[in-house]
């Protein structure tokens, strides 16, 4: 099927000017989930032109805006793995390119750096709300074509995005050298690879090493596994953010996982305890993902850039309320209250 985005919705983009520039967004303690929906498309546009690349690159503002109007138009309405998931990613990314100065020190080039955005807006197009054990376990027509490979939700995700730059008036790279194209489509390519968790905790060791050794800007598999390990930071972004913002997160995610786990009792299997809203207690869970994932992956982000120490301290905080939340959680669950509501 093809999807359409009129020409007014384009023009109207183009339009849009960032008179509602909002204070503060490009700090690490703003949440991009505050920004008003109807602006999202607008505030990637100032990302891309902020950090320079329609210049650099001499994209051509109404190819971006097609691109961009697109790529949300590819995202479906999940709970959790929807348009606003992929704005916040792709937010995460341009604080990171900002605040580290990952060109300007070398981290990466401009190129890389244009290819990581676009990687994190792409990231999670056209996903269903369901991971990839079960495209497997169901059979899905996305099993069929990827399962051989492993990472079959992500190899769907970055077909799609293919599918975009391959659509009329949508290829933002066509202003690029034959060779630079194809080191960019090499590196979307292993950025959206790189956000299934499960190939993030083999390369886990690897980036502890590469942290430890110190980091080689002309290495390439060291740019490899820093793009990686920055494509999961920005995956895993809401878990720097406030509270409030982590909760929601929280919220949206086991509504999709408890759906999935719905879905696979109709189906006769038995789902895993974290998708069984019967068994699953979200506190538990959650100072489980932070201590295993997300607390080992920021730290080493902090050890690169000691400015992502902040980021630490936050994500430790929340785990705290998780861990009180656990208790909260106790006493009311044995009076038979088990709702997210009672957490602050
Ligand atoms: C980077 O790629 C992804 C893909 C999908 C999701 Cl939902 C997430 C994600 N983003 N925020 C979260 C939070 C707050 N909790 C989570 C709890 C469990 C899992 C999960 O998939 N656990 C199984 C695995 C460890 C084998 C993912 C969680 N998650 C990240
Ligand atoms: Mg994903
Ligand atoms: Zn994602």
């Amino acid at each position: 099927y093809h999807m359409k985005v009129e020409a007014e919705a384009v023009q109207t983009l183009l339009n849009c000017r960032d008179d509602h520039n909002i204070k503060d967004f490009d700090q690490f303690h703003f949440s991009p989930r505050n920004v008003p929906y109807r602006h999202m498309p607008c505030y990637i546009l100032k990302m891309f032109d902020e950090l320079g690349f329609i210049r650099y690159y001499r994209i051509k503002r109404t190819t971006l805006a097609r691109f961009i109007l697109f790529v949300k138009k590819g995202y479906r309405d999940a709970p959790y793995h929807n348009w606003i998931h992929a704005f916040s990613v792709a937010h995460f990314g341009y604080l990171m390119i900002k605040n580290f100065n990952l060109v300007k020190d070398g981290y990466m080039t401009q190129l890389h750096a244009l290819v990581f955005l676009v990687s994190c807006l792409c990231h999670d197009i056209d996903h269903r709300g369901t991971n990839n054990s079960f495209q497997t376990k169901c059979g899905t027509v996305l099993a069929s074509l990827y399962s051989s490979e492993g990472s079959v939700m992500e190899r769907h995700h970055l077909a799609q995005s293919m599918c975009i730059l391959n659509t009329d008036g949508c290829n933002i790279f066509e202003g690029l050298t034959s060779e630079e194209y194809s080191e960019a489509l090499d590196i979307l390519r292993n950025n959206i690879l790189s956000t299934d968790l499960a190939s993030h905790f083999r390369a886990a060791e690897n980036q502890r090493e590469m942290i430890d050794q110190g980091y080689d800007k002309n290495d390439p598999k060291h740019q490899k596994l820093l793009h990686a390990m920055l494509m999961t930071c920005c995956d895993l972004s809401d878990q720097t953010k406030h509270w409030r913002i982590t909760k929601k997160t929280a919220e949206q995610i086991y509504d999709e996982f408890f759906s999935q786990g719905d879905l696979e009792k109709s189906m006769g299997t038995a789902p895993i305890e974290m998708m069984d809203r019967e068994r699953a207690s979200i506190p538990d869970l959650q100072v489980q993902f932070i201590t295993n994932l997300v607390l080992p992956l920021f730290s080493n982000l902090a050890a690169l850039f000691p400015a992502a120490q902040i980021l630490v301290d936050v994500i430790m905080k929340n785990r705290e309320i998780w861990k009180m939340a656990k208790n909260v959680f106790q006493t009311y669950s044995e009076t038979g209250v088990k709702c997210m509501d009672i957490l602050l």
